[in-house]
Parts: C-alpha cells; sequence; structure tokens
C-alpha cells in the first residue's frame, strides 16, 4: 500500500508548497468546522430522506454505445485557480439544463467555494430541479464525511483524487460509496498513482486528469500515455471505464483521447464559457449528440 508522499501535514509556521496541497489544508479545517455542525450521526439520520442514486457508470455505458462518442460528464464551474472567473452571469440550474438538452450523460458539480466558486447549494439545486443527468460532486474529498454529505446533498458519484489520499483511504472510501450507492471517480495524473488504483480492488472508474492540480500544466497527450501497453491491457481486462479529463477543446481532442482508450470526458471550460453551453456541445464533438 502506498501513498501521496508527496504531501505533507500542515504544521504551525510552514506555507503549502503548491495549490493542492493549499487546498487540502484549508479543506481540512473546513470540514473539521462542517463536521462540528453536523456529526455523522445526524448526516445518517438525514440518509433517509435523501434522494435515491441513479446509475452514473450506466449513464456514461449508455451514452458511449447511443453515440459511438465518449460518454459527456459536462461540468458545471464558475471559477478556477488556473482560469479564474470562467462566466459572470452564471446561474447552474440552467447551465445543467442546457447540458441535458445538449447530450450530456451526466453532470459535474464543483462544490468547493472557495477555489472555484462553487457550492453544495447548486448541487442540490440542480438535483431538485429535476435534472435527470446523475450527479458528479466535484470535492476535494480528505475525510469519509464528506462522502455521506455528498449523498445527502443528491450525489450520485464523487471524486476521489490518488494525490490527495493514501491508498488504504481510496480502497475505504470506494467501499463506502458502494454502501451508499454511489460511484466513485477515482482521478490519477501520472504513471505511479495509475499504478497505485490499478492495485486496489473495486475501482471501476477511472478519471485520468491531463492537468497537473501542482503546477496547472495541461497535456492532452497524458491519457494516451497512461493507457499504453501493459496498464492499458489491464484496465481492459478489469472493465474499468477510462474518463479523459480537462483540456479538451475541439473534436480532434475527442478523437485523440478516444483513440487512447478512453470511453468518457469530463470537459469544463471550453463549453461552460459559450453563451448557450448546450450548443458548445455540439462544438465539442463536432456533432449534434442530443439525437
Ligand atoms: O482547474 C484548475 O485550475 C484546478 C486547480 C486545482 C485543482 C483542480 C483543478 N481543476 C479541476 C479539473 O481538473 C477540471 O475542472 C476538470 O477536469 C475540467 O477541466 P477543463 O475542461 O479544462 O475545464
Amino acid at each position: 500500500m502506498w501513498g501521496p508522499f508527496e504531501f505533507r501535514v500542515q504544521n504551525e509556521g510552514n506555507t503549502p508548497r503548491n495549490i493542492l496541497e493549499e487546498i487540502v489544508w484549508n479543506k481540512d479545517v473546513e470540514v473539521a468546522k462542517m463536521r462540528e455542525r453536523k456529526p455523522l450521526s445526524s448526516l445518517k439520520k438525514s440518509l433517509e430522506n435523501a434522494p435515491p442514486t441513479r446509475d452514473f457508470l450506466g449513464a456514461l455505458r449508455e451514452a458511449n454505445r447511443r453515440t459511438g462518442f465518449p460518454g459527456l460528464i459536462a461540468e458545471v464551474k464558475k471559477a478556477s485557480p488556473s482560469r479564474g472567473i470562467l462566466r459572470e452571469d452564471f446561474d447552474p440550474v440552467e447551465i445543467a439544463k442546457a447540458y441535458e438538452k445538449g447530450g450530456a450523460a451526466c453532470l459535474s458539480v464543483l462544490t468547493d467555494e472557495k477555489y472555484f466558486k462553487g457550492s453544495f447549494e447548486n448541487l442540490e439545486a440542480i438535483r431538485n430541479a429535476g435534472v435527470k443527468c446523475p450527479l458528479l460532486c466535484k470535492e476535494f474529498v480528505v475525510e469519509a464525511w464528506q462522502i455521506f454529505y455528498a449523498r445527502v446533498k443528491g450525489a450520485d458519484a464523487i471524486l476521489l483524487i490518488a494525490a490527495v489520499l493514501p491508498d488504504l483511504d481510496i480502497k475505504y472510501m470506494t467501499k463506502i460509496c458502494k454502501m451508499l450507492g454511489l460511484t466513485a471517480l477515482v482521478e490519477v495524473h501520472d504513471e505511479r498513482e495509475m499504478d497505485r488504483v490499478l492495485a486496489i480492488e473495486g475501482v471501476e472508474l477511472i478519471g485520468i486528469n491531463n492537468r497537473n492540480l501542482e503546477t496547472f500544466e495541461v497535456d492532452i497527450s497524458n491519457t494516451k500515455r497512461l493507457l499504453e501497453g501493459e496498464r492499458g491491457q489491464l484496465i481492459r481486462q478489469k472493465d474499468i471505464i477510462v474518463v479523459g479529463e480537462s483540456g479538451l477543446f475541439t473534436p480532434d481532442d475527442i478523437a485523440y483521447v478516444q483513440e487512447a482508450g478512453v470511453k468518457a470526458v469530463l470537459v469544463g471550460e471550453s463549453i461552460v464559457k459559450q453563451s448557450d453551453p448546450g450548443k458548445g456541445i455540439s462544438g465539442l464533438f463536432g456533432k449534434d449528440i442530443s439525437l
């Protein structure tokens, strides 16, 4: 069992070395406060009133089968540390509905407030507005409490980042997700993280992030590199669905990651910035995929 050795614990006086470390240190404090207000025992009671979960993996598979393109996870994102504000007139429910109409299989909703200007209210509002696409809670999970919270707020899936979590946590959190009916999207960026995650039993959905979360560098050939040779073979053997994430702007980009072996893509910037984000999807795929 291995872990993200690059990470240091926050100590008095030291400063974060990169944005991911900073986000995680802040998240630790934020979650501790939230947990104090709503302890796990009370969250567990709220589960009784949570809406049923929808099949995130099934929706991706079905979209891939129906369109012949990778299933789209369209991201509802107002801002990011690397790009700043992406959209001033940001109405999460309107954007979610436009994505659904435009052919998205699933949606990814940023819930981090400090760095992405997202919120759990956005997630809840989209769920309550009757959007049928299954929803990914796009968070920086540092403890299991957050998984229960996401489920209560209407998520169908949640992100677990290998650069943030040690293997044992991923294993344990994947089990918690299954118990709650959530899909875990386990995100990797390099070969070492991919090998760690491939050794963890029960992982069904892996995201390859083309963005280095420490430097912000984006390179879509990252997806191809991580799917080459024995890794690609093992992924096919295990029937794991791979999601190509970040930096996808054109039909050529989609074709490139599809050729590399992905069955799904996660896209934010290139579609959320369009005046009609639904039409942005047709531009991204070079075709109307809603039909
Ligand atoms: O995007 C950032 O600046 C960022 C910084 C630190 C941690 C995560 C970050 N982004 C999350 C993502 O990877 C993207 O939101 C997602 O993959 C969509 O990417 P894009 O299509 O390029 O907007």
